[in-house]
């Protein structure tokens, strides 16, 4: 009811995460990229990080049981289309996440499996991969793994084409229908950055852009996760979304922001939405 007025209907999408308290990175990332992609965001926090943009200096985990009713305070009220989940800190955690999952229906999970951020601290705990692995990524629709993450869940090193598309699939194998594994960290690749993507029906693709030389890449992996969440929750198919959200992270790393010392943000702002004319 909203007499005199109008009521606007609005995709609906959760984050999963910790905050970063420079802005740059996790839930911070997540909403803003939300934001500018139109959808209408929520958060259940899992953590705090005292962070900057030249690393993580503390972390505070929530509460599993908070964690719970988070979940439970969203499901009794919103109408959630899709998720995402990033730094979870530990199997504790992890394991929250699962549980809520399992309990509550919020749509479509992209699990972004955030494991070291870029200064080198740790947010996600060693004992708390194979909880990742048998609890979490079964439930998943897509999974976004960095090189350094893939080499993890797979347990060798990934340095061709071809180690990346056969660790593609021993990981769909884990129970996820679609993987991208992003090539950010990619030593052999300098003026190109390749993705990888291993979709549900068993298709693939790589998706190129130029490489940019800078250090101001704080966030980029949240960044895309949060597109391709924000877009799927709009009904938008995978393949479609793939090529442009890689083309928001590309424009948000090269127009980028005075913020910062050390590995800066991105710009959020870039105006690169789904269904628009170069953007079909
Ligand atoms: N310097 C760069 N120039 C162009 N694209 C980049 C650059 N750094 C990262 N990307 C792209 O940003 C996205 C996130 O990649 P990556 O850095 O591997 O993830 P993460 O932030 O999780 O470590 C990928 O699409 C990757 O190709
Ligand atoms: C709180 C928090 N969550 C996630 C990250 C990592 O984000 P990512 O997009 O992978 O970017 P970098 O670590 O490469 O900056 C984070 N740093 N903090």
């Amino acid at each position: 009811m909203n007499a005199g007025g109008i009521m606007i209907d609005i995709p609906q999408v959760i984050t999963i995460a910790s905050t970063d308290a420079s802005g740059g990175a996790g839930i911070n990332a997540d909403l803003k990229t939300f934001h500018n992609q139109g959808v209408y965001a929520a958060t259940i926090v899992v953590g705090l990080t005292a962070q900057n943009t030249y690393g993580v200096q503390d972390q505070y985990p929530i509460p599993a049981k908070f964690i719970l009713e988070e979940f439970k305070s969203i499901a009794d009220d919103l109408d959630i289309k899709a998720a995402k989940t990033g730094a979870l800190l530990d199997e504790v955690r992890v394991h929250a996440v699962a549980q809520g999952w399992q309990s509550h229906n919020l749509g479509k999970l992209i699990i972004d499996p955030v494991m070291v951020a870029k200064g080198g601290s740790h947010l996600l705990s060693d004992t708390a991969i194979d909880t990742l692995k048998t609890e979490l990524i079964p439930l998943a629709f897509l999974i976004t793994p960095n090189l350094p993450e893939a080499e993890i869940l797979v347990g060798r090193s990934l340095k061709t084409d071809q180690d990346i598309i056969h660790a593609a699939m021993t990981i769909q194998n884990m129970g996820v229908k679609n993987v991208l594994i992003k090539g950010g960290h990619r030593a052999d690749l300098k003026n190109e950055f390749a993705d990888y993507i291993l979709y549900a029906d068993g298709s693939s693709e790589w998706l190129t852009m130029p490489g940019i030389k800078t250090k101001r890449t704080h966030g980029t992996g949240d960044t895309l996760s949060s597109f391709i969440t924000a877009n799927l929750a709009k009904g938008y198919d995978l393949k479609d979304i793939m090529p442009v959200a890689k083309k928001f992270t590309y424009e948000a790393i090269r127009q980028t922001i005075n913020v910062g010392h050390g590995h800066g943000p991105l710009n959020h702002w870039v105006a690169i939405t789904m269904g628009t004319e170069d953007n079909k």
